[in-house]
Protein backbone atom coordinates (compact mmCIF):
# COMPACT_ATOMS: atom_id res chain seq x y z
CA UNK A 1 0.00 0.00 0.00
CA UNK A 2 1.49 3.43 -0.71
CA UNK A 3 0.33 6.62 1.40
CA UNK A 4 -0.86 9.37 -0.71
CA UNK A 5 -1.06 13.15 0.71
CA UNK A 6 -2.48 15.87 -0.86
CA UNK A 7 -0.16 17.71 -2.98
CA UNK A 8 -0.63 20.99 -0.42
CA UNK A 9 0.49 18.97 2.90
CA UNK A 10 3.72 17.70 1.20
CA UNK A 11 4.40 21.52 0.29
CA UNK A 12 3.56 22.90 3.60
CA UNK A 13 6.07 20.15 4.74
CA UNK A 14 9.13 21.29 2.20
CA UNK A 15 8.79 24.85 2.52
CA UNK A 16 10.04 25.00 6.18
CA UNK A 17 12.90 22.65 4.95
CA UNK A 18 13.73 24.62 1.89
CA UNK A 19 13.83 27.37 3.89
CA UNK A 20 15.98 26.21 6.17
CA UNK A 21 18.31 24.39 3.97
CA UNK A 22 20.78 26.79 2.41
CA UNK A 23 22.50 24.49 0.36
CA UNK A 24 19.25 23.89 -1.71
CA UNK A 25 20.30 20.18 -0.50
CA UNK A 26 16.70 18.68 -1.27
CA UNK A 27 15.76 20.79 -4.38
CA UNK A 28 19.29 18.99 -5.85
CA UNK A 29 17.96 15.58 -4.92
CA UNK A 30 14.58 16.35 -6.93
CA UNK A 31 16.43 17.62 -9.53
CA UNK A 32 18.97 14.48 -9.80
CA UNK A 33 15.82 12.14 -9.63
CA UNK A 34 14.41 14.25 -12.44
CA UNK A 35 17.58 14.34 -14.26
CA UNK A 36 17.96 10.80 -14.42
CA UNK A 37 14.16 10.08 -15.26
CA UNK A 38 15.21 12.19 -18.61
CA UNK A 39 18.03 10.54 -18.98
CA UNK A 40 16.04 7.17 -19.10
CA UNK A 41 13.46 8.57 -21.90
CA UNK A 42 16.09 10.21 -23.92
CA UNK A 43 17.63 6.33 -24.63
CA UNK A 44 14.59 5.28 -24.75
CA UNK A 45 13.18 7.56 -27.49
CA UNK A 46 16.51 8.90 -29.31
CA UNK A 47 18.84 5.51 -28.27
CA UNK A 48 21.45 8.32 -27.48
CA UNK A 49 22.07 11.17 -24.84
CA UNK A 50 25.36 13.19 -26.16
CA UNK A 51 23.41 15.96 -28.51
CA UNK A 52 20.41 15.72 -27.80
CA UNK A 53 17.92 18.60 -27.39
CA UNK A 54 15.83 18.82 -24.44
CA UNK A 55 13.85 21.86 -23.73
CA UNK A 56 12.14 22.63 -20.53
CA UNK A 57 9.49 25.16 -19.86
CA UNK A 58 10.29 26.51 -16.18
CA UNK A 59 7.65 28.65 -14.13
CA UNK A 60 8.63 31.48 -11.31
CA UNK A 61 8.88 28.74 -8.16
CA UNK A 62 10.44 26.24 -7.17
CA UNK A 63 9.09 23.72 -9.62
CA UNK A 64 10.76 25.47 -11.88
CA UNK A 65 14.11 25.76 -10.09
CA UNK A 66 13.94 21.66 -9.92
CA UNK A 67 13.85 22.06 -13.54
CA UNK A 68 16.75 24.32 -13.84
CA UNK A 69 19.02 22.48 -11.73
CA UNK A 70 18.01 19.19 -13.46
CA UNK A 71 18.48 20.88 -17.05
CA UNK A 72 22.16 21.56 -15.59
CA UNK A 73 22.71 18.05 -14.45
CA UNK A 74 21.97 16.98 -18.02
CA UNK A 75 23.84 20.19 -19.74
CA UNK A 76 27.19 18.89 -18.32
CA UNK A 77 26.27 15.08 -19.87
CA UNK A 78 26.35 16.35 -23.35
CA UNK A 79 22.72 17.40 -23.38
CA UNK A 80 22.24 20.56 -25.69
CA UNK A 81 19.26 22.40 -23.08
CA UNK A 82 17.34 25.32 -22.77
CA UNK A 83 15.12 26.69 -20.74
CA UNK A 84 12.28 28.51 -21.79
CA UNK A 85 11.04 30.94 -19.21
CA UNK A 86 7.48 31.67 -18.69
CA UNK A 87 7.32 34.03 -16.08
CA UNK A 88 9.37 37.38 -15.62
CA UNK A 89 11.58 35.57 -12.64
CA UNK A 90 12.80 32.57 -11.88
CA UNK A 91 14.72 30.56 -9.52
CA UNK A 92 18.20 32.53 -8.95
CA UNK A 93 20.42 29.55 -7.79
CA UNK A 94 18.52 27.25 -10.59
CA UNK A 95 19.29 30.04 -13.05
CA UNK A 96 23.08 30.84 -12.19
CA UNK A 97 23.71 26.46 -12.36
CA UNK A 98 22.10 26.51 -15.85
CA UNK A 99 24.53 29.64 -17.03
CA UNK A 100 27.70 28.04 -15.67
CA UNK A 101 27.08 24.47 -16.84
CA UNK A 102 26.25 25.94 -20.25
CA UNK A 103 22.83 25.64 -20.85
CA UNK A 104 20.59 28.25 -22.66
CA UNK A 105 17.53 30.25 -21.69
CA UNK A 106 14.95 31.36 -24.03
CA UNK A 107 11.49 33.83 -23.66
CA UNK A 108 8.20 32.00 -23.90
CA UNK A 109 8.17 33.42 -27.52
CA UNK A 110 10.82 31.43 -28.75
CA UNK A 111 8.69 28.47 -27.66
CA UNK A 112 7.42 26.64 -30.76
CA UNK A 113 10.88 27.15 -32.77
CA UNK A 114 12.33 25.27 -30.29
CA UNK A 115 9.78 22.68 -29.43
CA UNK A 116 10.26 21.88 -33.57
CA UNK A 117 13.89 20.41 -32.71
CA UNK A 118 13.43 18.82 -29.41
CA UNK A 119 13.87 15.13 -28.11
CA UNK A 120 12.58 16.14 -25.00
CA UNK A 121 10.35 18.42 -23.32
CA UNK A 122 10.59 18.77 -18.88
CA UNK A 123 7.36 20.50 -17.95
CA UNK A 124 8.66 22.03 -14.89
CA UNK A 125 6.19 24.98 -14.88
CA UNK A 126 3.70 24.69 -12.13
CA UNK A 127 3.87 22.16 -9.13
CA UNK A 128 1.92 21.73 -6.00
CA UNK A 129 2.04 25.83 -5.83
CA UNK A 130 -0.27 25.81 -9.00
CA UNK A 131 -3.17 28.99 -8.55
CA UNK A 132 -6.33 27.98 -10.31
CA UNK A 133 -6.62 30.07 -13.77
CA UNK A 134 -3.63 29.20 -15.34
CA UNK A 135 -3.14 28.78 -19.33
CA UNK A 136 -0.54 27.17 -20.49
CA UNK A 137 1.31 26.53 -24.27
CA UNK A 138 0.27 23.66 -26.35
CA UNK A 139 2.69 21.44 -26.90
CA UNK A 140 2.68 18.86 -29.89
CA UNK A 141 1.56 15.22 -29.28
CA UNK A 142 5.06 13.91 -30.81
CA UNK A 143 7.01 15.08 -28.11
CA UNK A 144 7.75 12.91 -25.25
CA UNK A 145 7.26 15.08 -21.65
CA UNK A 146 8.54 14.39 -18.65
CA UNK A 147 6.49 15.95 -15.95
CA UNK A 148 8.48 17.64 -12.62
CA UNK A 149 6.62 17.09 -9.48
CA UNK A 150 3.12 17.47 -10.60
CA UNK A 151 1.99 17.91 -14.84
CA UNK A 152 1.19 21.41 -15.15
CA UNK A 153 -2.28 22.50 -14.32
CA UNK A 154 -3.73 19.46 -12.17
CA UNK A 155 -4.26 20.36 -8.68
CA UNK A 156 -1.93 18.47 -6.78
CA UNK A 157 -4.50 17.91 -3.74
CA UNK A 158 -7.42 16.86 -6.20
CA UNK A 159 -6.65 15.78 -9.47
CA UNK A 160 -8.61 18.68 -11.17
CA UNK A 161 -7.22 19.76 -14.62
CA UNK A 162 -7.15 22.90 -16.20
CA UNK A 163 -8.48 22.88 -20.13
CA UNK A 164 -4.53 23.41 -21.43
CA UNK A 165 -3.16 20.54 -18.63
CA UNK A 166 0.23 19.27 -20.53
CA UNK A 167 -0.49 15.00 -20.28
CA UNK A 168 3.06 13.70 -19.57
CA UNK A 169 4.52 10.05 -20.20
CA UNK A 170 6.23 10.43 -16.83
CA UNK A 171 5.65 12.05 -13.59
CA UNK A 172 8.52 12.39 -10.95
CA UNK A 173 7.13 13.03 -8.05
CA UNK A 174 9.01 14.34 -5.17
CA UNK A 175 8.02 13.48 -1.43
CA UNK A 176 5.39 11.44 -1.65
CA UNK A 177 2.75 10.35 -3.73
CA UNK A 178 0.39 12.76 -4.05
CA UNK A 179 -3.57 12.59 -4.52
CA UNK A 180 -4.01 14.62 -7.84
CA UNK A 181 -1.48 12.18 -9.14
CA UNK A 182 -4.19 8.96 -8.79
CA UNK A 183 -7.27 10.54 -9.26
CA UNK A 184 -9.63 12.14 -11.36
CA UNK A 185 -7.99 13.73 -14.63
CA UNK A 186 -5.10 14.27 -12.73
CA UNK A 187 -4.59 10.21 -12.95
CA UNK A 188 -4.83 10.74 -16.68
CA UNK A 189 -2.12 12.58 -17.84
CA UNK A 190 0.23 11.98 -15.11
CA UNK A 191 1.71 8.64 -17.30
CA UNK A 192 4.04 6.24 -15.54
CA UNK A 193 4.72 7.77 -11.98
CA UNK A 194 7.86 7.45 -10.14
CA UNK A 195 8.26 8.95 -6.53
CA UNK A 196 11.29 10.29 -5.17
CA UNK A 197 11.45 10.02 -1.38
CA UNK A 198 12.80 12.98 0.22
CA UNK A 199 12.72 11.98 4.07
CA UNK A 200 9.91 14.24 4.56
CA UNK A 201 7.51 11.71 5.77
CA UNK A 202 8.10 12.01 9.44
CA UNK A 203 6.23 15.14 9.04
CA UNK A 204 3.94 14.30 6.77
CA UNK A 205 1.29 12.91 9.09
CA UNK A 206 -1.53 10.84 8.31
CA UNK A 207 -1.85 9.99 4.84
CA UNK A 208 -5.10 11.67 3.23
CA UNK A 209 -5.60 7.84 1.40
CA UNK A 210 -3.41 4.39 -0.36
CA UNK A 211 -2.93 3.02 -3.19
CA UNK A 212 -3.71 -0.69 -3.50
CA UNK A 213 -1.58 -2.71 -5.78
CA UNK A 214 -2.07 -6.35 -6.69
CA UNK A 215 0.30 -7.83 -4.01
CA UNK A 216 -1.75 -5.72 -1.23
CA UNK A 217 -4.58 -8.36 -2.12
CA UNK A 218 -3.48 -10.80 0.74
CA UNK A 219 -3.33 -8.02 3.03
CA UNK A 220 -6.70 -6.77 2.02
CA UNK A 221 -8.52 -9.94 2.49
CA UNK A 222 -7.05 -10.37 5.55
CA UNK A 223 -7.03 -14.53 6.18
CA UNK A 224 -7.30 -14.46 9.38
CA UNK A 225 -10.32 -13.40 9.34
CA UNK A 226 -11.83 -16.46 7.22
CA UNK A 227 -11.06 -15.73 3.65
CA UNK A 228 -11.85 -19.16 1.69
CA UNK A 229 -9.32 -21.35 4.02
CA UNK A 230 -8.92 -24.24 1.58
CA UNK A 231 -10.99 -27.44 3.16
CA UNK A 232 -14.11 -25.59 4.19
CA UNK A 233 -17.49 -26.99 2.85
CA UNK A 234 -18.95 -24.96 0.43
CA UNK A 235 -21.17 -22.99 2.75
CA UNK A 236 -18.16 -21.95 4.58
CA UNK A 237 -16.94 -20.55 1.23
CA UNK A 238 -19.85 -18.31 1.10
CA UNK A 239 -23.31 -18.25 0.13
CA UNK A 240 -24.43 -14.63 -1.72
CA UNK A 241 -28.38 -14.02 -2.44
CA UNK A 242 -28.70 -12.10 -6.01
CA UNK A 243 -31.24 -9.37 -6.39
CA UNK A 244 -30.93 -8.86 -10.20
CA UNK A 245 -32.43 -8.64 -13.95
CA UNK A 246 -35.36 -7.60 -15.28
CA UNK A 247 -37.20 -8.30 -19.08
CA UNK A 248 -35.51 -5.12 -20.36
CA UNK A 249 -31.84 -6.03 -18.75
CA UNK A 250 -31.88 -9.75 -18.07
CA UNK A 251 -28.19 -10.09 -18.54
CA UNK A 252 -26.87 -7.48 -15.67
CA UNK A 253 -28.08 -10.27 -13.26
CA UNK A 254 -26.17 -13.44 -16.16
CA UNK A 255 -22.82 -11.47 -15.52
CA UNK A 256 -23.21 -10.88 -11.87
CA UNK A 257 -24.00 -14.62 -11.18
CA UNK A 258 -21.10 -15.90 -13.63
CA UNK A 259 -18.71 -13.33 -11.50
CA UNK A 260 -19.76 -14.00 -8.47
CA UNK A 261 -19.42 -17.86 -9.39
CA UNK A 262 -15.88 -17.39 -10.89
CA UNK A 263 -14.55 -15.82 -7.99
CA UNK A 264 -14.87 -18.55 -5.98
CA UNK A 265 -18.42 -18.38 -4.07
CA UNK A 266 -19.42 -21.22 -2.39
CA UNK A 267 -23.34 -20.95 -3.11
CA UNK A 268 -25.32 -18.89 -5.50
CA UNK A 269 -29.21 -18.27 -4.46
CA UNK A 270 -31.21 -16.11 -7.31
CA UNK A 271 -34.05 -13.89 -6.97
CA UNK A 272 -35.02 -12.85 -10.32
CA UNK A 273 -38.09 -12.00 -12.42
CA UNK A 274 -39.71 -15.14 -14.14
CA UNK A 275 -38.71 -13.94 -17.44
CA UNK A 276 -34.56 -14.01 -16.58
CA UNK A 277 -35.26 -17.31 -14.70
CA UNK A 278 -34.81 -19.33 -17.49
CA UNK A 279 -31.97 -17.19 -19.18
CA UNK A 280 -29.91 -17.65 -15.73
CA UNK A 281 -30.35 -21.21 -15.51
CA UNK A 282 -29.52 -22.10 -18.65
CA UNK A 283 -26.20 -19.64 -18.38
CA UNK A 284 -25.52 -19.83 -15.04
CA UNK A 285 -26.13 -24.02 -13.87
CA UNK A 286 -24.50 -22.92 -10.41
CA UNK A 287 -27.09 -20.93 -9.38
CA UNK A 288 -30.07 -21.98 -6.70
CA UNK A 289 -33.13 -20.17 -7.76
CA UNK A 290 -34.62 -18.72 -4.41
CA UNK A 291 -38.72 -18.27 -4.02
CA UNK A 292 -40.09 -15.21 -1.98
CA UNK A 293 -41.32 -17.71 0.81
CA UNK A 294 -37.74 -19.15 0.61
CA UNK A 295 -36.58 -15.49 1.22
CA UNK A 296 -38.59 -14.69 3.96
CA UNK A 297 -38.22 -17.99 6.11
CA UNK A 298 -34.53 -17.31 5.38
CA UNK A 299 -34.19 -14.31 6.88
CA UNK A 300 -36.38 -14.73 9.68
CA UNK A 301 -33.68 -17.69 10.35
CA UNK A 302 -31.36 -15.39 9.79
CA UNK A 303 -32.23 -12.97 12.38
CA UNK A 304 -33.20 -15.95 14.92
CA UNK A 305 -29.95 -18.40 14.36
CA UNK A 306 -27.14 -15.72 12.59
CA UNK A 307 -25.73 -16.09 9.41
CA UNK A 308 -23.22 -19.40 10.17
CA UNK A 309 -24.52 -22.80 8.89
CA UNK A 310 -25.59 -24.40 5.89
CA UNK A 311 -27.62 -22.42 3.53
CA UNK A 312 -27.54 -19.15 5.52
CA UNK A 313 -27.02 -16.26 3.23
CA UNK A 314 -24.02 -14.77 4.52
CA UNK A 315 -24.01 -11.62 1.82
CA UNK A 316 -26.31 -10.18 -1.17
CA UNK A 317 -25.96 -7.94 -4.23
CA UNK A 318 -28.45 -6.05 -5.50
CA UNK A 319 -29.20 -3.87 -8.44
CA UNK A 320 -27.47 -4.79 -11.43
CA UNK A 321 -30.51 -4.37 -14.22
CA UNK A 322 -33.16 -4.31 -11.56
CA UNK A 323 -36.15 -2.75 -12.25
CA UNK A 324 -37.97 -0.67 -9.47
CA UNK A 325 -41.15 -2.07 -9.01
CA UNK A 326 -43.20 -2.66 -5.72
CA UNK A 327 -41.70 -6.54 -5.54
CA UNK A 328 -38.19 -5.52 -6.12
CA UNK A 329 -38.34 -2.50 -3.50
CA UNK A 330 -40.51 -5.48 -0.95
CA UNK A 331 -37.59 -7.60 -1.66
CA UNK A 332 -35.10 -4.66 -1.06
CA UNK A 333 -36.48 -4.01 2.24
CA UNK A 334 -36.68 -7.32 3.48
CA UNK A 335 -32.82 -8.00 2.95
CA UNK A 336 -31.69 -4.05 3.88
CA UNK A 337 -33.78 -4.82 6.98
CA UNK A 338 -32.00 -7.97 8.02
CA UNK A 339 -28.28 -6.32 7.75
CA UNK A 340 -26.41 -8.72 5.82
CA UNK A 341 -23.30 -7.28 4.33
CA UNK A 342 -24.24 -6.57 1.34
CA UNK A 343 -23.26 -4.76 -2.48
CA UNK A 344 -25.70 -2.73 -3.75
CA UNK A 345 -25.51 -1.59 -7.39
CA UNK A 346 -27.02 0.38 -10.50
CA UNK A 347 -31.12 0.74 -10.16
CA UNK A 348 -31.21 -0.37 -6.43
CA UNK A 349 -28.78 2.72 -5.44
CA UNK A 350 -31.88 4.75 -6.03
CA UNK A 351 -34.34 2.98 -4.04
CA UNK A 352 -32.01 3.87 -0.78
CA UNK A 353 -32.72 6.68 1.52
CA UNK A 354 -29.80 8.31 2.67
CA UNK A 355 -29.29 8.44 6.68
CA UNK A 356 -29.83 4.48 7.17
CA UNK A 357 -27.79 3.35 10.12
CA UNK A 358 -26.33 0.42 7.94
CA UNK A 359 -22.31 -0.36 7.83
CA UNK A 360 -22.59 -3.59 6.17
CA UNK A 361 -23.17 -2.07 2.86
CA UNK A 362 -20.78 -1.34 -0.33
CA UNK A 363 -22.63 1.28 -2.47
CA UNK A 364 -20.92 1.14 -6.14
CA UNK A 365 -21.76 4.80 -8.21
CA UNK A 366 -20.21 5.46 -10.61
CA UNK A 367 -20.16 9.65 -11.21
CA UNK A 368 -23.92 9.98 -12.21
CA UNK A 369 -25.21 7.52 -9.67
CA UNK A 370 -22.67 9.36 -7.07
CA UNK A 371 -24.45 12.98 -7.85
CA UNK A 372 -27.68 10.98 -7.96
CA UNK A 373 -27.60 9.80 -4.37
CA UNK A 374 -25.87 12.83 -3.10
CA UNK A 375 -29.26 15.00 -4.42
CA UNK A 376 -31.17 12.71 -2.59
CA UNK A 377 -29.31 13.70 0.32
CA UNK A 378 -29.49 17.17 -0.08
CA UNK A 379 -25.53 18.10 -0.88
CA UNK A 380 -25.86 19.54 -4.48
CA UNK A 381 -22.86 18.74 -6.45
CA UNK A 382 -22.69 18.75 -10.40
CA UNK A 383 -20.60 15.78 -12.44
CA UNK A 384 -17.89 18.74 -12.99
CA UNK A 385 -17.59 18.78 -9.53
CA UNK A 386 -17.20 15.36 -8.65
CA UNK A 387 -15.12 14.71 -11.12
CA UNK A 388 -13.04 17.65 -10.07
CA UNK A 389 -12.81 16.55 -6.36
CA UNK A 390 -14.13 12.40 -6.66
CA UNK A 391 -11.86 11.44 -2.90
CA UNK A 392 -14.06 14.27 -1.49
CA UNK A 393 -17.53 13.85 -2.77
CA UNK A 394 -17.17 9.81 -2.20
CA UNK A 395 -16.74 10.64 1.26
CA UNK A 396 -19.45 13.02 1.38
CA UNK A 397 -21.57 10.01 0.55
CA UNK A 398 -20.42 7.85 2.55
CA UNK A 399 -21.04 9.77 5.56
CA UNK A 400 -24.89 10.34 4.39
CA UNK A 401 -25.48 6.89 3.85
CA UNK A 402 -23.63 5.64 6.70
CA UNK A 403 -21.68 3.08 4.67
CA UNK A 404 -18.97 2.32 2.92
CA UNK A 405 -18.87 4.19 -1.34
CA UNK A 406 -16.93 2.45 -4.01
CA UNK A 407 -16.79 5.22 -7.02
CA UNK A 408 -16.06 3.76 -10.00
CA UNK A 409 -14.09 5.33 -12.80
CA UNK A 410 -10.93 5.10 -14.34
CA UNK A 411 -9.57 5.37 -10.50
CA UNK A 412 -11.38 3.26 -8.42
CA UNK A 413 -12.36 5.08 -4.94
CA UNK A 414 -13.29 2.93 -1.87
CA UNK A 415 -14.27 5.27 1.14
CA UNK A 416 -15.57 4.39 4.74
CA UNK A 417 -17.71 6.99 6.77
CA UNK A 418 -14.64 7.90 8.75
CA UNK A 419 -12.59 8.47 5.90
CA UNK A 420 -10.21 6.16 5.62
CA UNK A 421 -10.05 5.83 1.44
CA UNK A 422 -8.17 3.30 -0.54
CA UNK A 423 -8.05 3.82 -4.09
CA UNK A 424 -7.09 1.16 -7.14
CA UNK A 425 -5.66 3.55 -10.01
CA UNK A 426 -3.62 0.87 -12.32
CA UNK A 427 -7.06 -0.30 -14.24
CA UNK A 428 -7.07 -0.26 -18.01
CA UNK A 429 -9.71 2.09 -19.79
CA UNK A 430 -11.05 -1.08 -21.26
CA UNK A 431 -12.76 -1.86 -18.47
CA UNK A 432 -15.47 1.24 -19.25
CA UNK A 433 -17.58 -1.16 -21.28
CA UNK A 434 -21.50 -2.00 -20.61
CA UNK A 435 -21.85 -5.24 -18.09
CA UNK A 436 -18.52 -4.56 -16.43
CA UNK A 437 -19.52 -2.84 -13.58
CA UNK A 438 -22.29 -5.74 -13.12
CA UNK A 439 -19.10 -8.48 -12.64
CA UNK A 440 -17.78 -6.06 -10.26
CA UNK A 441 -20.85 -6.33 -8.63
CA UNK A 442 -20.48 -10.35 -8.29
CA UNK A 443 -16.67 -10.23 -7.25
CA UNK A 444 -17.93 -8.26 -4.53
CA UNK A 445 -20.95 -10.18 -3.52
CA UNK A 446 -18.11 -13.06 -3.61
CA UNK A 447 -15.44 -11.35 -1.12
CA UNK A 448 -18.38 -10.46 1.38
CA UNK A 449 -20.21 -13.66 1.47
CA UNK A 450 -16.74 -15.49 2.22
CA UNK A 451 -15.48 -13.09 4.58
CA UNK A 452 -17.78 -14.15 7.45
CA UNK A 453 -19.30 -10.93 9.30
CA UNK A 454 -20.26 -11.31 12.35
CA UNK A 455 -23.91 -11.46 12.65
CA UNK A 456 -24.49 -9.19 15.50
CA UNK A 457 -22.42 -6.58 14.27
CA UNK A 458 -23.44 -4.34 16.84
CA UNK A 459 -21.13 -5.87 19.35
CA UNK A 460 -18.25 -5.29 16.92
CA UNK A 461 -16.51 -1.81 16.53
CA UNK A 462 -18.15 0.00 13.83
CA UNK A 463 -14.98 1.40 12.87
CA UNK A 464 -13.28 -1.65 12.22
CA UNK A 465 -15.77 -2.95 10.36
CA UNK A 466 -16.46 -0.35 7.92
CA UNK A 467 -12.67 -0.49 7.49
CA UNK A 468 -13.20 -3.77 6.44
CA UNK A 469 -15.61 -3.23 4.21
CA UNK A 470 -14.01 -1.12 2.72
CA UNK A 471 -10.66 -3.38 2.15
CA UNK A 472 -12.80 -5.86 0.49
CA UNK A 473 -13.78 -3.68 -1.59
CA UNK A 474 -10.50 -2.56 -2.72
CA UNK A 475 -9.82 -6.04 -3.08
CA UNK A 476 -12.83 -6.72 -5.41
CA UNK A 477 -11.73 -3.67 -7.65
CA UNK A 478 -8.29 -5.11 -7.80
CA UNK A 479 -9.58 -8.33 -9.00
CA UNK A 480 -11.94 -6.71 -11.45
CA UNK A 481 -8.95 -4.32 -12.63
CA UNK A 482 -6.29 -7.44 -13.30
CA UNK A 483 -9.16 -9.41 -15.27
CA UNK A 484 -9.58 -6.37 -17.29
CA UNK A 485 -5.87 -5.87 -17.85
CA UNK A 486 -5.45 -9.82 -18.75
CA UNK A 487 -8.48 -9.18 -21.33
CA UNK A 488 -6.53 -6.49 -22.58
CA UNK A 489 -3.61 -8.02 -23.86
CA UNK A 490 -6.06 -10.39 -26.19
CA UNK A 491 -7.56 -6.90 -27.69
CA UNK A 492 -10.63 -5.34 -26.70
CA UNK A 493 -12.80 -6.31 -23.38
CA UNK A 494 -16.30 -7.32 -23.40
CA UNK A 495 -17.75 -7.97 -20.09
CA UNK A 496 -17.88 -11.59 -20.90
CA UNK A 497 -14.20 -11.21 -21.55
CA UNK A 498 -13.79 -10.46 -17.79
CA UNK A 499 -15.36 -13.55 -16.64
CA UNK A 500 -13.42 -15.69 -18.85
CA UNK A 501 -10.00 -14.21 -17.10
CA UNK A 502 -11.70 -14.02 -13.77
CA UNK A 503 -10.41 -17.54 -12.15
CA UNK A 504 -6.66 -16.68 -13.78
CA UNK A 505 -6.73 -13.17 -12.39
CA UNK A 506 -8.10 -14.86 -8.50
CA UNK A 507 -5.16 -17.27 -9.13
CA UNK A 508 -2.61 -14.85 -9.99
CA UNK A 509 -3.43 -12.34 -7.01
CA UNK A 510 -2.91 -15.89 -4.64
CA UNK A 511 -6.79 -15.31 -4.01
N1 LIG B 1 10.43 23.01 -1.04
C1 LIG B 1 11.31 22.06 -1.34
O1 LIG B 1 12.25 21.78 -0.64
C2 LIG B 1 11.14 21.36 -2.55
C3 LIG B 1 10.23 21.83 -3.49
N2 LIG B 1 10.08 21.20 -4.60
C4 LIG B 1 9.33 21.77 -5.73
O2 LIG B 1 8.65 22.91 -5.34
C5 LIG B 1 7.37 22.92 -5.96
C6 LIG B 1 6.49 23.83 -5.20
O3 LIG B 1 7.12 25.09 -5.33
P1 LIG B 1 6.32 26.43 -5.19
O4 LIG B 1 5.62 26.46 -3.89
O5 LIG B 1 7.28 27.51 -5.48
O6 LIG B 1 5.19 26.33 -6.31
P2 LIG B 1 5.26 26.20 -7.88
O7 LIG B 1 6.64 26.26 -8.37
O8 LIG B 1 4.43 25.04 -8.24
O9 LIG B 1 4.45 27.49 -8.37
C7 LIG B 1 4.41 28.66 -7.63
C8 LIG B 1 4.69 29.85 -8.52
O10 LIG B 1 3.82 29.85 -9.64
C9 LIG B 1 3.00 31.01 -9.63
N3 LIG B 1 1.67 30.60 -10.03
C10 LIG B 1 0.90 29.68 -9.46
N4 LIG B 1 -0.28 29.55 -10.11
C11 LIG B 1 -0.23 30.42 -11.13
C12 LIG B 1 -1.16 30.76 -12.15
N5 LIG B 1 -2.36 30.18 -12.23
N6 LIG B 1 -0.81 31.70 -13.06
C13 LIG B 1 0.38 32.31 -12.99
N7 LIG B 1 1.31 32.03 -12.02
C14 LIG B 1 1.00 31.10 -11.10
C15 LIG B 1 3.05 31.54 -8.22
O11 LIG B 1 2.85 32.92 -8.18
C16 LIG B 1 4.48 31.14 -7.79
O12 LIG B 1 5.40 32.09 -8.27
C17 LIG B 1 6.98 21.47 -5.97
O13 LIG B 1 5.99 21.17 -6.91
C18 LIG B 1 8.32 20.83 -6.30
O14 LIG B 1 8.50 20.75 -7.68
C19 LIG B 1 10.98 20.13 -4.89
O15 LIG B 1 12.11 20.78 -5.34
C20 LIG B 1 11.33 19.33 -3.71
C21 LIG B 1 11.96 20.17 -2.73
N1 LIG C 1 -11.31 5.09 -17.95
C1 LIG C 1 -11.38 4.01 -17.18
N2 LIG C 1 -10.26 3.33 -16.85
C2 LIG C 1 -10.32 2.23 -16.08
N3 LIG C 1 -11.47 1.72 -15.58
C3 LIG C 1 -12.62 2.34 -15.86
C4 LIG C 1 -12.64 3.52 -16.66
N4 LIG C 1 -13.93 3.92 -16.76
C5 LIG C 1 -14.68 3.02 -16.05
N5 LIG C 1 -13.90 2.08 -15.50
C6 LIG C 1 -14.32 0.95 -14.68
O1 LIG C 1 -15.25 0.17 -15.47
C7 LIG C 1 -16.34 -0.28 -14.66
C8 LIG C 1 -17.64 0.28 -15.28
O2 LIG C 1 -18.70 0.11 -14.41
P1 LIG C 1 -20.14 0.75 -14.68
O3 LIG C 1 -20.00 2.19 -14.99
O4 LIG C 1 -21.02 0.35 -13.58
O5 LIG C 1 -20.54 0.00 -16.03
P2 LIG C 1 -21.87 -0.83 -16.37
O6 LIG C 1 -22.97 -0.18 -15.63
O7 LIG C 1 -22.02 -0.66 -17.85
O8 LIG C 1 -21.60 -2.22 -15.98
C9 LIG C 1 -16.03 0.19 -13.26
O9 LIG C 1 -15.35 -0.80 -12.54
C10 LIG C 1 -15.11 1.39 -13.48
O10 LIG C 1 -14.27 1.66 -12.38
Amino acid sequence: MIPVYAGSRVRDAEIPLLRDSSDLSLMRRAADALAHQAVLMLKEHTGRLYGSRVVALVGPGNNGGDGLFALSAMARRGVAVTAVLLASHAHQEGLAALVRAGGRTAAAKALDGLLEECDLLIDAAYGTGLRPGVRLPAIPRHIPVLACDVPSGVDADTGAAADSVIPAERTVTFGALKTGLVVGAGHLVSGRIRVTDLGLNPTLGEPEAWVVQGDDLGLLLDRDLGWSAAGRHKYQRGVLGLLAGSARYPGAAVLSARAAVATGLGLLRTIVPENVAAALTSQVPEAVPLGTDELTALLAHNRRNGREGATRIGAWAIGPGLEDTPETRRHLQQILAANNPCVIDASALAMLEPGEHSQLRILTPHAGELNALLAKAGVRVSPRDIAADPIRWARWAAVAYDCVVLLKGSATICTAPDGYALIVHASTPDLATAGSGDVLTGILGTLLAAANFPATPATVDATALTHRLTDLAAAGALIHAHAGALAAREGTVSAVDLLVELPRAARDLGL
